[in-house]
């Protein structure tokens, strides 16, 4: 798969032939130096940036070429998103926000596969409370909960750890890490934090729009050593 943005002269390669397979129930993170392409191929796997050229498939169907509409539906049920800056409506409660993608996709919502993960998540006794009621930390687990109640073909993760302290940052790669061993939950994660990229089954390092290597059981060291030694080559 490729993707360029823009035309002509100005045209960026933001992705170069990246052939990837995440595999159900795995952990994986993306590393890269800044512009190597990322966010891009998160968004490519998530249906929000379509590919110039190649394919994409989740949980085994294709969906570079699926008509708006379509893409959007399968956004909304087979794709969870947690983000840096957590995302979550300021006007909804903590449980509100882990329902909307459930009401959004016309779905009546697991009441007990909703008691569980709030359970497992430690934010049980604060689902009526407000966002800005709740710590950084606090305000990421619902957003977990939120990307888990579907129970997606995918869980896309940018910087997740990104706006919290470093304890906060650590109980948040815990959470995603059960999710992946307790519920087989696939996760791609984009990182700059090796310590985060160390929780992953693999991570995958990206130079100008190219996988340049992959690292099986990561441990932060050896990870933050790699990014070392590719920003020295960039
Ligand atoms: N919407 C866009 N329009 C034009 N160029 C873009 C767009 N999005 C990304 N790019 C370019 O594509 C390249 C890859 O960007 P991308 O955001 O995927 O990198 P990244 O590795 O996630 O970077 P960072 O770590 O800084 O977030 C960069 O050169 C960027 O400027």
């Amino acid at each position: 798969m490729s993707r360029t943005y823009g035309e002509s002269a100005a045209a960026v390669s933001a992705l170069e032939e990246v052939t990837v397979d995440f595999r159900e129930g795995t952990f994986t993170a993306v590393m890269g130096p800044s512009g190597s392409g990322k966010t891009t191929l998160l968004q490519c796997l998530a249906g929000l940036v379509r590919p110039s050229s190649g394919r994409v498939a989740l949980g085994g169907v294709r969906i570079d070429g699926l008509p708006e509409k379509r893409l959007a539906r399968v956004r909304r049920s087979r794709v969870g998103f947690v983000f840096q800056e957590f995302n979550l409506i300021p006007a909804l409660t903590a449980l509100e926000n882990m329902l909307l993608p459930m009401r959004l996709a016309g779905r009546t919502p697991d009441r007990e596969w909703v008691a569980e993960i709030s359970g497992r998540t430690g934010i049980g006794h604060r689902l009526s409370h407000l966002p800005h009621e709740l710590s950084g930390g606090q305000q990421q687990r619902v957003a977990i909960c939120r990307a888990l109640v579907t129970r997606p073909a995918v869980i896309c993760a940018d910087e997740p750890t990104g706006a919290l302290d470093s304890s906060s940052g650590r109980e948040v790669m815990a959470l995603l890490r059960e999710a992946v061993d307790v519920y087989r939950q696939t996760l791609v994660m984009v990182t700059h934090d090796p310590v985060a990229a160390s929780y992953a089954d693999t991570v995958l390092f990206l130079v100008d729009g190219r996988i340049v290597d992959t690292m099986d059981r990561p441990a932060p060291h050896t990870v933050a050593e790699q990014m070392t030694a590719l920003m020295e080559g960039a």
